[in-house]
């Protein structure tokens, strides 16, 4: 039976973070996105969340291109075309090539849409199974190592199960070597965000000593195959992030052992559908995943908790507490992390409420559009 759903309103916000977020690509303070809200005739919400930064410079996508594509084509898509399932919201946004995280915005209100109308949580409609999920902290570029250890102090005591720390060539090797110094027993990662190359191998190799959980996209952010050369030559595991848009580019790279974990990323690959086929592939073959972060606003980190209770997601994610990022989120209550552990909300959908006031106050835009 078809799903009913009316309409569609793409709601643009600007919300400013706590503190500038910085990776080897730049310095993030603002960030702007759009809450996606597809209705249905009975007063049914689901809501969605885009991921893509204002710059290009984690993917190709950005604010204005998620626009463009929800607005011109997405949503036609959605209005000529029959939805039974979430599942099949991919299949029919199929004829458009990539803008994964455009697809992703949309597809995921339609799933808090058809859970709710349901009246069960998204996380039991994804096939979920975990009542707690544990996470770790992504921790920026900071302006000295004093600052870092701090920072890192601060998130363990919280109760962080694992701490991500940002590198780039000139802060790296030595920068951990002192971290692990510090703390010579926390699971610790590095998240290259795509700053090396295979003339850095050797440098690279000084990592596999300081006993890293994993290694996060040292190459470029379109490589699968340059990673299997510096994957036979690590001890440490490589963590695949940017290069990973779908369950086919999964299946390459593991074909081409490039890495050994894989973190899955809802918009990255265009939407919760595609992020359960790459977690049902990866556990088919012991392939070790977890939940990765764009900074989100509360819809976003609802989203990524559902995701997170697929059996597979063995290794913490980076959905840390609302209030690492915001003053104010956009939902009630907010996520909150104690001792490391975020309990999966048990209503129906998303499992949080829209806090409509603060929606409000955050939009510069809405657009509403009928189906
Ligand atoms: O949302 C979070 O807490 C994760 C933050 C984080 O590490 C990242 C956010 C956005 C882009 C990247 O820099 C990055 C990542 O690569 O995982
Ligand atoms: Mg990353």
């Amino acid at each position: 039976m078809a799903m009913p759903m009316n309409q569609v309103r793409l709601r643009r916000l600007r919300m400013m973070l706590n503190h500038p977020f910085t990776t080897s690509f730049g310095s993030l303070q603002e960030k702007e996105f759009f809450i996606t809200e597809v209705l249905d005739d009975n007063g049914g919400r689901g809501f969605g969340e885009s991921v893509a930064f204002t710059s290009p410079w984690y993917s190709e996508e950005t604010v204005e291109t998620n626009h463009h594509v929800i607005k011109d084509f997405l949503i036609d898509l959605l209005r000529e075309n029959t939805i039974n399932h979430p599942d099949d919201v991919t299949d029919v946004f199929k004829p458009i090539k990539g803008h994964p995280m455009a697809k992703s915005a949309l597809e995921g209100a339609v799933w808090d849409l058809y859970a709710k109308q349901k009246d069960i949580p998204l996380a039991e409609a994804l096939g979920g199974t975990k009542q707690n999920i544990e996470v770790g902290v992504s921790i920026g570029i900071k302006p000295n190592k004093n600052d870092l250890l701090q920072t890192i102090d601060h998130h363990i005591r919280e109760g962080y199960k694992r701490i991500k720390i940002k590198i780039k060539p000139g802060w790296d090797y030595e920068v951990l070597k002192d971290v692990r110094k510090h703390f010579p027993d926390i699971p610790i990662m590095a998240d290259a965000n795509s700053a090396y190359t295979l003339e850095d191998i050797d440098h690279l190799k000084k990592l596999d000593e300081l006993n890293l959980m994993m290694i996060e996209q040292p190459l470029a952010h379109d490589d699968i195959v340059d990673h299997a050369q510096l994957q036979a030559s690590l001890t440490t595991p490589i963590c695949l992030d940017e290069s990973i848009h779908s369950l086919a580019d999964t299946r390459k790279a593991v074909e081409l052992e490039s890495c050994e974990i894989i973190n899955i990323k809802i918009g990255r690959v265009g939407g919760l559908t595609e992020a359960k086929r790459i977690h049902n592939y990866c556990r088919e073959q012991g392939i070790q995943v977890w939940c990765g972060g764009m900074l989100e606003a509360g819809v976003g980190r609802a989203h990524n908790i559902a995701l997170t209770t697929l059996p597979q997601f063995v290794l913490p994610g980076d959905t840390a507490g609302s209030s690492l990022y915001w003053n104010q989120d956009i939902i009630t209550p907010e996520v909150t992390v104690s001792n490391g552990m975020i309990t999966v909300p048990d209503k129906p959908g998303i499992g949080y409420f829209i806090d409509d006031d603060a929606l409000e106050s955050f939009s510069v835009s809405v657009e509403t559009f009928y189906l």
